[in-house]
């Protein structure tokens, strides 16, 4: 084949030459669908390299004059008949063509993820691409610019940065900043991704930065492949963890800079052993489930945040349990997390026409990364709907309803409009707030979670809108009158609330039940033994104590179910003696926004029924991924 592109450069070069692309379509002018701002999927093509041009092969990627679209020629071999062109082209958020430097790409790309992660979000960029396409000469172009920002000392307030990077291989990661030491990566139990075993240093240099970017470059595990000397078949991940002495409860800012393994040209593999093939296949398995994380997430993130209540976004699935390199990255992709996020993905592309077909691949890898979301469409104000607010109106109410003294609107939200104060980190939104003088870290604290409430509330409203206006639809037909639709057993799996009709009429003793929250007054029997405090001393029942067999043990590793050693069991008809006296439970958390829960799932003990006080229904908020106390 690459014989057949040599023998006919000329030819190529001259149908390249006479390619005029067909007119926009006038899809795009009315379009109803906008790619996620949270997500910038561009393009770098790099220049030619000389082994390319010295052996004949004409370029094949050209960006399309100064559009987002890049247009890609290959020689189609005819049954008769001279060569003919075959194109296609590929829709990416920004095209830098081969002379852009990579501080320009910087500039435009990767500089606004740095004040989001100061001020307490989670901004990632990978670099995608195949095998030679200048993926690592990108992301350590771009690191040395991130430690020049990070370490410059124009970023506003005081910050300890830590780094730590790693490679991942397969299922095994690596420490490349303690002589490539083997880590495992592992979850604990409040369900934070650990690198166990890596070394976090803290940075208080440019020099020191580049330092360790340098030894992790250096031990970076390099396998020569038919393409590329110094190919990388590995993920390298540079972690930067930002924390803010001054908010300590807050999360820290998180900055991902991702160089991706190569996505090999299929050529390439022709030469490869089994292990060298099996490698591929883990690779690509690794990168297709990326591209369907950050799809999902994105689609999740538009859908929490849009005005309809996300009613036509489509469901997304973020399946990042799938693969190591997701897993190490649960903070971008979790749909459970409530991190506020920015990601970038670069595809490096490899002009030449011998790797057109990879090309086309890392293209098309791209276009699909692009998350559609309903266009904005003019949404009508609504003081009770902060993702309707413009920023006049969101400054509005920020005048009239953020205490005394009222933080100040221009300090909080210069530019912002509701839906985007919304995806601001929380760290940052208190941080601004306390920059207005006189506002305590209290009032900060009490306005953002007034802010979410109103949030929450309205979105409620929104859903609860839609089921009364399906009533009669549903009712219709039948000529009957026009009752409001119950909610199915389905819907009401995001509350707590008993699904069961007329419950409420029952006292809660009386029906208690796995799932059910409750309420207790009995001192916490966890709380001597881990330093997560419960929340208000609420409970989620999961089953009765006598339940359970007799290796269960509760936090304090004290049995559950005394009465399973033997005896009990093969006495017991008398079913009121067996009636469940105690519940194993799972405890409430405090959740990361003020008044929000979480549930530690495995953070287990009993609760006697004679403790509970009253059944409390928790509800789960898809926007901030934290369950609320339903009033
Ligand atoms: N924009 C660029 N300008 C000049 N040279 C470049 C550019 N991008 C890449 N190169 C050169 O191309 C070669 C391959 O680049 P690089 O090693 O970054 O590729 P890669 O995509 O990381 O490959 P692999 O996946 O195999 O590691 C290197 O010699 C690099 O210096």
């Amino acid at each position: 084949m690459e014989e057949f592109m040599l023998e006919n450069a000329d030819r190529y070069k001259t149908l390249v030459n006479g390619f005029k692309p067909a007119p926009a379509s006038k899809k795009a002018a009315s379009e109803t669908t906008s790619a996620s701002s949270d997500i910038i999927v561009a393009t770098r093509i790099r220049p030619m390299l000389a082994d390319e041009t010295t052996a004949g092969f004409p370029e094949s990627v050209f960006r399309r004059g100064d559009t987002n679209t890049v247009d890609i020629h290959e020689l189609r071999r005819p049954v008769r008949g001279l060569p003919t062109l075959n194109s296609s082209s590929y829709t990416v958020d920004q095209v830098f063509g081969p002379y852009t430097s990579t501080s320009t790409i910087y500039k435009s790309l990767v500089q606004p993820l740095v004040p989001w992660a100061w001020g307490g979000g989670v901004g990632t960029l990978f670099s995608y691409g195949q095998t030679g396409s200048g993926k690592t000469f990108t992301v350590s172009g771009l690191e040395r610019h991130v430690g020049d920002t990070l370490m410059s000392g124009t970023l506003e307030g005081e910050r300890k940065v830590y780094m730590c990077i790693i490679e991942l291989a397969g299922q095994t990661a690596y420490d490349l900043l303690n002589s490539r030491k083997q880590i495992s990566i592992l979850e604990d139990s409040l369900g934070t991704t650990q690198l166990a075993g890596a070394l976090e240093h803290h940075i208080t240099s440019l020099d020191s930065w580049i330092e360790y970017v340098n030894i992790a470059a250096s031990l970076r595990k390099t396998e020569s492949t038919f393409k590329n000397d110094t190919s990388s078949r590995s993920h390298a991940i540079c972690r930067i963890r930002i924390e803010n002495p001054a908010l300590p409860s807050a999360d820290d800012g998180l900055l991902y800079l991702v160089d991706l393994a190569g996505s090999e040209a299929a050529r390439d593999r022709s030469t490869h052993d089994a292990s060298r093939m099996k490698e591929a296949r883990e690779i690509n398995t690794s990168l297709s489930v990326l591209k369907d994380c950050i799809r999902g997430r994105a689609l999740i993130d538009a859908e929490a945040l849009s005005a309809d209540g996300g009613k036509q976004a489509k469901k997304a699935y973020v399946p990042f349990r799938q693969s190591t390199l997701t897993k190490t990255l649960k903070h971008v992709f979790d749909p459970a997390g409530a991190r506020s996020l920015k990601t970038v993905v670069v595809a490096c592309v490899n002009p030449c026409l011998a790797d057109v077909g990879a090309s086309k691949n890392t293209l098309r890898y791209a276009e699909l990364l692009r998350v559609v979301v309903p266009k904005a469409e003019a949404v009508e104000y609504d003081p009770f709907i902060p993702t309707t607010w413009d920023n006049a109106q969101l400054r509005a109410w920020i005048d009239t309803s953020s205490g005394t003294p009222a933080v100040s609107s221009s300090i909080l939200t210069p530019l912002e409009t509701g839906p985007q104060l919304l995806r601001l980190p929380v760290p940052e939104f208190l941080a601004r707030c306390l920059k207005t003088s006189g506002v305590s870290k209290e009032q900060a604290q009490a306005f953002q979670t007034k802010f979410w409430k109103l949030h929450i509330d309205s979105k409620k409203r929104s859903e609860s809108k839609i089921t009364s206006k399906e009533a009669p639809a549903l009712a219709g037909g039948s000529g009957s009158s026009t009752r409001e639709k119950a909610p199915s057993r389905l819907e009401l799996m995001n509350s707590s609330v008993d699904p069961e009709p007329g419950a409420a009429s029952i006292p809660f003793k009386q029906r208690i039940r796995p799932g059910m929250v409750v309420s207790y007054n009995a001192p916490p029997v966890w709380s001597s033994t881990t330093n997560l405090v419960p929340v208000k001393q609420l409970a989620v029942v999961l089953c009765p104590a006598t339940a359970v067999n007799a290796r269960v043990k509760d936090m304090q590793g004290v049995q559950v179910n005394p009465g399973t050693t033997g005896t009990e069991q093969a006495e017991g008809d008398d079913s009121e003696k067996r009636k469940p006296e105690r519940y194993l439970c799972s405890m409430v958390l405090p959740g990361i926004m003020p008044g929000s829960y979480g549930i530690g799932l495995w953070h287990q003990g009993t609760v006697d029924v004679d403790q509970m006080e009253a059944e409390v229904v928790l509800e789960y908020d898809p926007a901030t991924r934290f369950y609320y106390m339903a009033v």
